[in-house]
């Protein structure tokens, strides 16, 4: 079943170029890219490697800042932004990466509560209640006390999208969170992905190579040599589809 998306758009991309290196090393490595994500849109970006995928993600995440053109997320503009207006940006977002990035010297409770630790005004006592029920939420109330070493790929990977959605982000970015996982558990973690996402009505801009979870994006964006080649509605009629918009 198509859904409705509420009309607010959460990021606008604009003639967007990126280029890596300096002088005669110098390269371009995103084209005049235009894309227009709205509240609660699950996004998947795909195509082959090297087609400027994860570039595009970083930019969008305010993991760097882009060179030409326009980036505004959450109605900010992030092209050319300083690192202080990057680092505030990036308190509104949460990161899914392919290699879970969980501290292990940490329990799964002490990773999930650094998701919380950049958010001023929550109590302690807080924290914990806050990163107990996430952990539940995403089935692992038992183990809330385990370390990284003793939990499964897939238990790892749950424990990271507890800590990146317990602050309630407006805008989730995964790179790959499927890599490492075998088809089940790639599954599982996709669709929890989903269901919370739309529970909190965050957006997902999501990054992967794994065709076995297309169908969780509402909407699919193809790359190609720095190119954005097609941006289509997954269940909507052609005529729904979204243009690319080229100027
Ligand atoms: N920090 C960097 N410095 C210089 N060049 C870079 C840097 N990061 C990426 N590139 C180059 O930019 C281009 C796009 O890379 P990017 O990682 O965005 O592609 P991708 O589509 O995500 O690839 P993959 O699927 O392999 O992760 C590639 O040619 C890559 O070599």
């Amino acid at each position: 079943m198509e859904r409705k998306f509420s009309n607010e758009t959460v990021i606008s991309i604009k003639n967007l170029n990126h280029y890596f290196g300096k002088g005669q090393l110098r390269k371009q490595v995103l084209f005049n890219i235009n894309l227009e994500i709205k509240k609660g849109e699950i996004i998947i970006m795909t195509g082959p490697s090297g087609s400027g995928k994860t570039t595009q993600l970083t930019l969008a995440g305010g993991l760097r800042s882009a060179t030409d053109g326009s980036l505004r997320v959450l109605g900010q503009e992030l092209s050319g932004a300083s690192q202080s207006q990057l680092t505030q940006a990036r308190r509104n977002n949460g990161y899914i990466f392919q290699a879970h990035n969980l501290h292990g010297s940490l329990t799964a409770l002490q990773n999930v509560r650094m998701g919380l630790e950049i958010h001023p005004g929550i109590t302690p006592t807080e924290m914990i209640t806050r990163s107990k029920a996430m952990l539940e939420t995403v089935g692992l109330g038992q183990r809330v006390n385990y370390y990284p070493d003793d939990l499964s790929g897939g238990q790892k990977q749950r424990v990271a999208i507890a800590r990146a959605l317990v602050g309630q982000p407006k805008i989730v970015l995964a790179d790959e969170p499927t890599a490492a996982l075998d088809k089940k558990s790639g599954r599982d973690v996709v669709e929890l992905m989903q269901k919370l996402a739309r529970e909190q009505g965050c957006t997902i801009l999501l990054v992967t190579h794994d065709n076995r979870i297309l169908d969780i994006a509402d909407r699919i964006i193809n790359m190609e040599d720095g190119h954005l080649i097609s941006d289509g509605n997954v269940n909507a009629s052609s005529e729904a589809s979204h243009e690319l918009v080229q100027s």
